[in-house]
């Protein structure tokens, strides 16, 4: 069953510029145009594309906070801009750049606040509310005000607040944004759990490791239009992206040889292996691990504008 649907979905916006003293110039931005897909109930989707592609406008016609110019949109089944509070006892978001809670309040009260709001009853309100502060860890952060939380607390508690009123799609945009590498890793694992419990999950975001580890299907969008709609090594493949294994060697020395890798730069003890990723890093690792005395070793993913430049020369060459 199709939780989300899109027929032919555009906006435009109306941009007034000026063009001397008096002269004032009328442009148009169609921020989407003419966008169609369909998410499938317990999907976890990757949305991503790069700066000004679409996807808050998209998301934003998702919530109902912005109306369509033309075409149809249905979220489980609701037309969002004309039945935006009925939707929302439906829907759950999460803004990694805003909070929707209460920055003066201890954490506890924003969700009773939520509770209220969504009329959620007790018990179920009581077992969500347990649920979310054992997997993210709440229990010592409940009485504490928003303000006083780090990034990556306050990011498990925007988490929590979204999800007691068990929606049946979360939009996540930016969930990982700022956080350090324990707590993005905490909060994937609880995404993980969420999605695997029957949530349908669409996730914006710059972090590639996100979608890798999250989601089995990723829309790329761009100008306003899905240019691809697949897999992610699949649209790393595409356009041969490369995945960068950062290794820290004990002593300076030199070039690593690897198979399935090549060094691409070396700084001191410090060298940068490229490989394709659509590859898994593990052998590489594991080769480099047995076979070179280190300090450290890392994983970088190729960044979003890069993979998309590349998909357009692999779709061009291909
Ligand atoms: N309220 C608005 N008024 C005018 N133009 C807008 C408005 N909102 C978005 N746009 C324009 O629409 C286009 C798409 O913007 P949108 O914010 O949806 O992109 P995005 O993919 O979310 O980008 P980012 O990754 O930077 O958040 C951009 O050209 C943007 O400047």
């Amino acid at each position: 069953m199709a939780l989300i649907e899109l027929d032919e979905v555009s906006r435009t916006f109306v941009i007034r510029t000026k063009a001397g003293r008096l002269r004032r110039e009328r442009r148009e931005v169609r921020a989407v145009d003419r966008l169609s897909f369909t998410v499938g109930a317990g999907e976890c989707v990757g949305y991503i594309g790069p700066n000004g592609a679409g996807k808050s406008t998209t998301v934003k016609m998702l919530t109902g906070i912005l109306v369509p110019s033309s075409g149809r949109l249905r979220v489980a089944g609701v037309d969002p801009a004309r039945e935006r509070s009925r939707l929302a006892r439906r829907i759950g978001v999460v803004f990694g750049q805003r909070t929707t809670l209460w920055w003066d309040l201890p954490l506890r009260d924003s969700y009773e606040l939520a509770r209220r709001l969504y009329r959620i009853e007790p018990r179920r309100f009581a077992a969500n509310l347990d649920r979310c502060v054992e997997l993210l860890q709440l229990g010592e952060l409940l009485d504490t005000p928003v303000r006083q939380l780090s990034l990556g607390q306050r990011m498990r508690g925007d988490l929590a607040a979204a999800l007691l009123h068990d929606p049946e799609v979360l939009y996540l945009d930016e969930p990982t944004i700022g956080l350090d590498v324990v707590s993005k890793v905490r909060v994937r694992e609880f995404l993980r759990e969420v999605n695997a419990a029957g949530t349908t999950v669409l996730l914006t975001t710059h972090d590639l490791t996100d979608i890798e580890q999250l989601c089995g299907r990723v829309m790329v969008i761009d100008h306003g239009r899905v240019v691809y709609d697949g897999s992610l090594p699949g649209l790393h493949a595409l356009g041969g992206s490369e995945r960068t294994l950062v290794v820290d060697l004990v002593r300076e020395g030199a070039p690593i040889e690897v198979t399935g890798a090549r060094v691409v730069r070396v700084e001191g003890a410090r060298q940068w292996l490229a490989f394709p990723a659509a590859r898994s890093a593990a052998p590489i690792v594991a080769a480099v691990a047995e076979r070179y005395p280190l300090v450290d070793l890392s994983v970088r993913e190729p960044v979003i504008e890069d993979v998309i430049a590349r998909m357009y020369q692999g779709a061009v060459i291909g």
